[in-house]
């Protein structure tokens, strides 16, 4: 996973479509769209509750409406038992006044009960449907994507989106009805003063629309904020003992406040739209109640109209109150999930690993072994005579046929990492690959298992091309085990199985010679990871060896598998590992001779191109630049500096 760039620096990406598309380069065509659009989206997971959300809609209008009778209630009292000064029929009309309370406020209660089960399964299911997709998506888009902005969509954003569907989705509706029938109680009971109370609604809508926009933009920066401020924390976390080691902790600190400070500042932004909204959805209905209030009391002392409905029309503006006044936080609680929405979907719409890609043209003619010689290499490398038939499973071992890979976000006009490499393993063969830091060793090896598809040519296991084998299959042949071993937090069978049968666990770890485990405190079953006993690195990358070669592999790549062992533990691994490697196909990227020497061959990758293939004396006493790459052997010294 990426770890530094920020969701700033990845925004402008030219291809939303692809799997590796950045946070907001789906976000400019997405804002387009309108946020009810938008969360149109949100109907798949919330089908399966809709009855209850509907029911409970239901239920939450006709509650909101009994609240609406409370005041026609007022009118008879005052119009009459009032009126007439009859006590049994004001007691009367308290009574009815209590139940219809009491009736609204329990069926406000059923509508929570109702909803609350529900929409905690529709924010599961989404967490859920998330992490599978972040699981099956390629590599690639999590090279480009910092971890900070999927966990916030995975935890604020989808928190916001249930708190969308349990309030605004019900209220929008809930308080447009109860003000809807509000209006239509006021104009039946006085048309006049009616329009009085309407007069601000143009306004409203107006100030509703033009917020609607500025709400959206300030609450995409907030939550894109939000997401850089979790990508620094993990990383700080993360890193804590480089920012110790080195001193960093102030100005680490300091730029955690810069950020969390730009955070703040739009956080304030959106408090100030919001305030902005709040104070004239409040004054503006308040002037014009007011304004209804005098020209009531007027019509009144003029006998035009009796007190009852002058108190049943107040009542009545008085119970829109709250219906009207909190159309701003619902409006900016819906704009909040909307951008939630959108951002959670520009990770669902990013393009998973195709099963099974269709594979790019063979490589066309054969080519000539001369050119390998003409580098100095006495014994050359395989290469496809003709073009053959594809998928034919013949144990014709590993092998790379033209390969040319560029990483997919380099820019189309960068040279390739790997350009037209030929290398063919046998089976059973252990191929070293040695080559100058940056020289792509580790890139050569990520396409084996299909961590990042070739850009052209093939590769093929056995005769069958990789990209047109399923990927279950592709990874029950292949194992490998990386330079930075990553241990889960998990149990050290666990970490070592990784789906492998449980009978494995003490062959595996005998070849790593990872006997060490058994001294832990659980054994095998001892915890270890970030939640769990920590490890050495040198332990760790045994555990991560133990790792590939529990499954039996046919082929097993290894990324300088040996680095962090000491003399005498890699002795006593090199010495286990022969025995694997005995009969697997092996890909073993090496920096020391001692590691080249667990190989049948060598080949040297430079300048993107396999520069020479042979044994290791072959290479020290032909190849110059291998023999500097192996200058630490006295027998490369030598033959460097001769
Ligand atoms: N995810 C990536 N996206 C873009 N470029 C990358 C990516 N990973 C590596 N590269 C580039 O590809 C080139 C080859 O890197 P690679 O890690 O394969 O080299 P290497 O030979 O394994 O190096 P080392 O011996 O130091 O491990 C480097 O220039 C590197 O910057």
């Amino acid at each position: 996973m990426a770890t530094t760039t920020p969701s700033s620096a990845v925004r402008d990406q030219p291809d939303p479509e692809s799997a590796t598309a950045a946070p907001a380069g789906k976000a400019g065509a997405a804002r387009e769209r309108s946020t009810v659009r938008t969360l149109l989206r949100l109907w798949p997971y919330v089908r399966p509750v809709r009855m209850r959300l509907f029911s409970a809609a239901f239920v939450a209008v006709i509650a909101s409406c009994i609240g609406l009778v409370i005041p026609l209630v007022l009118k008879w009292m005052v119009d009459g038992p009032i009126a007439r000064r009859d006590p049994a029929g004001v007691w009367l009309g308290a009574l009815f006044l209590l139940l219809l309370g009491l009736t609204e406020a329990l069926l406000f209660g059923f509508r929570r009960w109702l909803v609350a089960r529900p929409l905690s399964h529709v924010e599961a299911e989404m967490r859920a449907d998330l992490y599978r997709h972040l699981q099956r998506l390629p590599v690639a888009f999590h090279d480009r994507w910092p971890s900070g902005q999927l966990l916030s969509r995975a935890t604020t954003d989808l928190m916001l989106l249930r708190m969308f569907l349990a309030f605004p989705l019900t209220f929008l509706l809930v308080n447009g009805v109860t003000i809807l029938v509000g209006v239509i109680i006021m104009l039946v009971q006085d048309w006049a003063l009616g329009l009085v109370v309407l007069v601000p609604a143009v306004p409203l809508l107006i100030t509703c629309v033009v917020f609607e926009k500025k709400y959206s933009e300030a609450s995409r920066a907030a939550q894109d904020q939000v997401g850089d401020l979790t990508t620094v924390v993990e990383e700080s976390v993360l890193g804590i003992r480089i920012i110790k080691g080195f001193g960093r902790h102030r100005s680490q600190a300091r730029a955690f406040r810069q950020l969390a400070g730009r955070l703040r500042g739009m956080e304030l932004r959106k408090a100030r739209l919001l305030a902005t909204i709040l104070g004239v959805i409040v004054t503006l209905p308040e002037v014009a109640v007011g304004a209804a209030l005098v020209l009531g009391c007027v019509r009144v002392a003029d006998g035009q109209l009796s007190a009852g409905t002058l108190v049943a029309f107040l009542s009545t503006a008085l119970a829109l109150r709250w219906p009207v006044e909190s159309i701003g936080f619902l409006l900016a609680m819906s704009q909040e999930a909307g951008t939630a929405t959108e951002r959670y979907f520009e990770v669902m719409d990013a393009r998973p690993e195709p099963a099974v890609r269709k594979a790019p043209p063979a490589p066309e003619a054969p080519r000539a072994q001369a050119s390998c010689k003409a580098l100095g290499t006495r014994r050359s490398f395989e290469v496809p005579e003709a073009p053959r038939p594809a998928a034919v499973p013949v144990p014709s071992g590993l092998r790379f046929e033209n390969v040319t890979f560029r990483y997919p976000d380099a820019p189309p006009d960068s040279p390739p990492v790997l350009d037209r490499v030929d290398l063919h393993i046998r089976p059973g063969e252990s191929l070293a690959l040695v080559g100058a830091t940056g020289s792509g060793k580790t890139t050569l090896t990520a396409l084996v298992p299909r961590l990042y598809d070739v850009t052209s040519g093939r590769i093929t296991l056995d005769g069958v091309d990789i990209a047109e084998m399923p990927r279950e299959e592709l990874r029950s042949k292949v194992a490998v085990a990386f330079e930075d071993p990553t241990l889960f937090s998990a149990t050290v069978k666990e970490n070592v199985l990784m789906g492998a049968r449980e009978e494995e666990l003490r062959r595996a770890l005998g070849v790593a010679q990872a006997d060490f485990v058994y001294g832990l405190p659980d054994g095998v079953d001892t915890q270890v990871g970030e939640q769990g006993l920590s490890l050495s690195g040198g332990q760790r990358q045994r555990l991560a060896l133990a790792r590939a070669v529990a499954g039996r592999p046919d082929f097993l790549v290894l990324d300088d598998p040996l680095s962090a062992l000491d003399v005498h533990t890699e002795a006593a691994v090199e010495a286990a590992l022969r025995r694997v490697l005995a009969d697997t196909t092996a890909l073993i990227v090496a920096h020391r001779p001692s590691t080249v020497l667990l190989a049948d061959r060598v080949a040297l990758l430079s300048g993107g191109r396999i520069a020479a293939v042979g044994t290791h004396h072959e290479l020290l006493h032909t190849n110059p630049e291998y023999a500097y790459l192996m200058a630490a052997d006295p027998a490369g010294e030598r033959e460097a500096e001769r």
